[in-house]
Parts: C-alpha cells; structure tokens; sequence
C-alpha cells in the first residue's frame, strides 16, 4: 500500500545507487542495489560516492562495542528496473540511527538520493530525522506488504533460499534440506522480530494479519541480559548453546514421575517454564548458560504454540518463520521445526529462509521501483 507522502514514480530519481531500508524496533536493516555495469548512467563522481559509501557500510556493518560484526551479505545478478546487480544487506541497530544519519550525510550519501524507500516502524518515526540531518525524504511502505513481496522476490532470485530441519531432534541426523517454494499459497508468515507478527498469505497479494505477541525476539534478548548478564544476542545465543533448561524448567515427569500417558504427554515436556526457580537450591545450582538455554526455550515453544493453533484456525499446512531473532540461532529453528510437527503429527511444516531479516527492506524497494 502506498503511502499518502509517497513520491510518485515519475519523479522519483532513478539514479543509482537504490537504497530500501527496514527501521525495525531493534535492528535497522539497509539494502542497496548496485548495478553490474556501473557506468550505466552513471558519473564518475556517484561512482566515487558509492564506492565510498559501500566501503563504510561494509566496515560498519555493527555498531557498538558488542565484540561482534555483522555479516556484510550479498546477492548478485538480481534483475531491477531490468538492470542486472547485486543487491547489499547490510543491518545495524535502530538505536545508532543518530550516529548513522551523521555519517551518511558525511559519506555524501544525501548528494545520491533525494527519497529513500523505508518500512517498518522506524519509517514514521525517524521520518522528520532524516529530513533535518540528510535532507531525505523517506517513501514509506506498510510492513508486512513488503515483507511479502521481498520474500517472494528473493525466493525466486536464490534457488536454495527456503528450507527445513530433518530430523530436528537427532543431533547426528539432523540437517537442512532446501524446500521448494513455487507453490506456496496458502501458508502463514510468523515474522518474529522485537515482537511476533503473524500473518496468513493466501496469494503474493493477499495477507492479512491474524494473530501476534509481545513475547518475541526482544523478550528474549531482554530477558537474558537480565537473568545472565549478557550485552549481545550473539552473546545470549552463545550462553545458550551451552545451558541445560531442564536444569531451570519443571517438566511433566517432574511432576508425574513420568509421562502423562492419557493424554499424551511425553515426561520430558515442558510442564512450566521456569517452574525449578521457585526453589532457593534449585536456584543455586543453576547457570547463567542454562538460564539462557530456558529463555530461548520458553520464548521459542510459546511463539511455536500459538503458531500452530493459527495454522490450525486458518488451515494450512506450511508454516514460514522469519526474522532476525532466528539469525545464528539453529537451537530455536530446530524447537521450532520439532514443536510444528510433533504436535501436528506430522501433517504441518516449518520453513526457514536464508535471509530472515531482510524481506521487509527488500519488499519495500522493489515497491518504489514498480517492481511488484
Ligand atoms: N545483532 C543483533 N542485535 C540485536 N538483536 C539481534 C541481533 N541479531 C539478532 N537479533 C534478534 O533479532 C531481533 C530483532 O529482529 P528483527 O527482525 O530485526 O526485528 P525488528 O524489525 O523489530 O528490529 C532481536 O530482538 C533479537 O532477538
Ligand atoms: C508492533 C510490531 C508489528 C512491530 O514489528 P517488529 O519491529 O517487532 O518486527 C510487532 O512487534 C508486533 O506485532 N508485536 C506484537 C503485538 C501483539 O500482537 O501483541
């Protein structure tokens, strides 16, 4: 849907390079188009600017003292405008939006373009900012249509794009397997960024929004920076990745001594999350890694429950997770891959796309420039 301040296509300045941002509540992630011929049109100064403007966001993929830099992504021979290139993912957090304006307007990023396309909530907040220190207008696009039209595009542009997890429980078999996305429809979208979106998509042009949760990927990270001390997700993930939530959790043979047979409910399932911390002992023996580890659990299994049941109202069998809360972060796909089909018996499927947090930046780029 394009919005009311939108600059219409014939006035939009088609110069290169093209830029799509996605200014989330956590991370804002920037993709940009640079064609394969760069003297299509192109001055040897906006050359210079671009070549300037790539090295910078290349060596400042992250901001912050975290310890850790983001991956610098790309994909090349996408087709937009019918010029080949390569489309740049780069992201970094919404918080550091000041310092990034800053540089961008010292990098010369505003003397390339007069309107960059944003999504996300960040697009109406940060809007007047990148008026008063860039000198740019902001073509804002609604988040969960770009979302879609982004997802779909990549897809098509990546053949090993989409996949899922055999086995997910069996440490030795398990694997990725590529899934083919052609036929998608219908299937829903649980995009779990700072909060839960879900969607269901019946077309490329028909998605409504049926459910959601504030219990997401921030929860996640916020929590575990409470309960661990930890300053990163990387760090979080990390912590994670070495805890034992049993340590943490009460299951079902915690309670019953074993399963609950009658009505299906295996021993070791989760009966109540964090139902061990009750107790001064327990509490005492348990580690910031398994702290950690019961964090990502309950946040997982809870976004994986009410997943399923949306599936189940809206009776589809694919169930397509993104966002960048699933960004190095195997042990919850894995959950979430299990969660779907254990509880479907086997007649629903969880989907992972290689490029989890970008549909929404991508989308809202290909918006502006008619590619729909
Ligand atoms: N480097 C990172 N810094 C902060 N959060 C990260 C990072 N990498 C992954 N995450 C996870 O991704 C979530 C944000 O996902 P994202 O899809 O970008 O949502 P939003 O659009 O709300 O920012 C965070 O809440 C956190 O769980
Ligand atoms: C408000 C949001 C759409 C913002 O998207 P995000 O930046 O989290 O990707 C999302 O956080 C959300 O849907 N939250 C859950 C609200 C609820 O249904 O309770």
């Amino acid at each position: 849907m394009l919005d009311r301040n939108i600059v219409p296509m014939t006035s939009v300045n088609s110069t290169m390079p093209w830029f799509g941002m996605d200014i989330g509540g956590t991370l804002s992630k920037l993709v940009y188009f640079e064609p394969k011929d760069m003297m299509q049109g192109e001055s040897e100064s906006e050359i210079e600017i671009l070549k300037s403007i790539r090295k910078y966001l290349t060596k400042n993929s992250s901001y912050g003292k975290t310890g850790h830099r983001d991956t610098h992504l790309q994909m090349d021979n996408v087709v937009l405008r019918g010029i080949v290139g390569t489309l740049h993912f780069i992201r970094f957090p919404t918080s550091k939006m000041k310092n990034f304006l800053v540089l961008a307007n010292q990098k010369g990023m505003a003397k390339l373009v007069t309107t960059v396309c944003a999504t996300g909530g960040g697009a109406y907040k940060f809007e007047e900012d990148f008026k008063r220190e860039v000198n740019m207008k902001l073509a804002k696009y609604d988040e969960f249509e770009s979302l879609l039209k982004g997802l779909l595009y990549i897809d098509k542009n990546n053949p090993t794009e989409c996949y899922y997890w055999s086995n997910p429980t069996d440490g030795t078999k398990c694997s990725k397997v590529q899934y083919d996305f052609s036929s998608p429809y219908p299937f829903l979208l649980v995009n779990i960024g700072s909060g839960v979106s879900i969607l269901s998509v019946n077309s490329a042009t028909e998605c409504k929004r049926v459910s959601g949760t504030s219990l997401g990927g921030g929860t996640f990270l916020g929590l575990c920076c409470l309960l661990t001390g930890c300053n990163s997700f990387e760090e979080a993930i990390g912590l994670a990745a070495e805890g034992d939530h049993t340590h943490v959790d009460k299951l079902v043979k915690d309670i019953y001594g074993g399963d609950y047979a009658k009505f299906g409910l295996p021993g070791d399932l989760v009966a109540s999350s964090f139902g061990q911390m009750n107790s001064r002992d327990r509490r005492s023996k348990v580690s910031r890694q398994d702290l950690a580890r019961a964090t990502l659990v309950t946040i997982t299994n809870n976004i994986g429950s009410i997943a399923r049941m949306c599936a189940i109202q809206q009776k589809v069998e694919r169930v397509v997770f993104i966002g960048n809360f699933l960004r190095v972060n195997p042990i919850a796909m894995k959950l979430l891959a299990y969660a779907m089909e254990y509880w479907s018996n086997a007649s629903m499927k969880a989907l992972f796309l290689e490029h989890e947090g970008y549909f929404g930046a991508v989308g809202c780029l290909l918006q502006y420039h008619g590619e729909t």
